[in-house]
């Protein structure tokens, strides 16, 4: 994890109406005839946006007025070790055109688009599509309570109107919750009020079938261990957003290995639902963000207010039961 790696600035182009500018990669260079985002190396002693401006500069004649930094990932090629460093980019001057003879074309980039931008680009790429279409804000819902799953699911379904749209939301039941959970109509309730469902089972219970491919899946720490590579590498491919919960290094390693869409860390510090459980602090927490190719949600005491700590520590958005709850 600590070998000399050689920066790659990517620039993630956003047009107003959200679609988003990839190249096809020429014949004769590293991943030939994928689609990718125009950017390159960045050259010794040059600063990051310095790279960023030349490279879009020379690659399809832009010049950047507003860049930020959304994702920075590690990525190991059998005879490259990269850091790429992805910048959204929403406001140039000049018309992206070829300046290289590339193929340049601006396509919608959404949750629903997500699935076929994913298939079309290399692997290294997921992290980047996925910072670019996923929101800054996880709500976990709190668990079932002593009145059971009906009343849990109708306290559910009355919060999720109020909550900022879009936001990703945990349906969580807590293990206590034994019933069998009604998991398509709650998935319903949370696209219908423009939010994005995942769905969360209690335990090391399997994830409901037949589920609309717009609702993610998490793998919480029993799944983690227990999900084979194929049974996630299959929902992915059915168009499915998969999450994690990370703790530890073991856990991200984990989490890496089924090349999941997100993790939760945590907990970042004590919360009233985990009692006991010390938290990690923002160093660790900024020593896991480093070592994770995909967006990261600090979790565990934090909230929206926090969400620019979050950044300058390398993650990417903020989970929370109470803070949306
Ligand atoms: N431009 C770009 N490169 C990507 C993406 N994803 C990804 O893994 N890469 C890799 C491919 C290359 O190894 C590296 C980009 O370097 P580059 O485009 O300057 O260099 P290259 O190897 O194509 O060309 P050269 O300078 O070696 O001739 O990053 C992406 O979305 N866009």
């Amino acid at each position: 994890m600590d070998r000399p790696r050689t920066d790659i600035v990517l620039g993630l182009l956003r047009e107003p109406d959200g679609r988003v500018w990839t190249e096809v990669r020429p014949d004769g260079k590293h991943l030939a005839g994928l689609r990718a985002f125009p950017g390159g190396k960045r050259r010794a002693g040059e600063a990051l946006r310095d790279a960023l401006a030349r490279e879009l500069d020379e690659e399809i004649g832009i010049r950047v007025q507003r860049a930020r930094r959304v994702i920075t990932l590690n990525w190991d090629y059998p005879d490259r070790h990269l850091r790429l460093i992805g910048f959204e980019v929403t406001r140039w001057t000049g018309q992206p055109r070829s300046a290289e003879g590339q193929q340049l074309a601006a396509e919608p980039l959404d949750r629903d688009a997500r699935a076929d931008w994913l298939a079309a680009m290399p692997p290294a790429n997921r992290g980047l599509v996925n910072a670019l279409v996923l929101p800054r804000c996880l709500a976990i819902t709190p668990p079932v309570g002593a009145d059971g799953v009906t009343a849990w699911q109708a306290g559910v379904e009355s919060r999720l109107p109020s909550l900022p749209a879009p936001m990703l939301v945990n349906l969580r039941p807590g293990d206590a919750a034994n019933a069998d959970l009604p998991w398509p109509a709650l998935a319903r309730a949370v696209l219908a009020a423009g939010h994005w469902p995942v769905v969360n089972p209690p335990g090391d219970r399997p994830w409901p079938e037949g589920l609309d491919p717009r609702v993610g899946l998490h793998l919480n720490h029993a799944r983690l261990l227990s999900m084979s590579d194929h049974a996630v590498r299959d929902r992915q491919a059915r168009g499915h957003l998969v999450s994690a919960a990370v703790h530890d290094r073991a856990t991200l390693e984990r989490a890496i290995e089924l090349a999941v869409d997100l993790i939760t860390v945590s907990p970042l510090r004590e919360t009233a639902t985990h009692p006991g459980a010390s938290g990690m602090g923002w160093a660790a927490f900024a020593g896991l963000a480093a070592a994770a190719p995909m967006p990261v949600y600090a979790l565990g005491g934090v909230g929206p207010d926090d969400l620019p700590r979050i950044w300058r520590r390398g993650g990417f958005g903020v989970a929370s039961i109470s803070a949306f709850w």
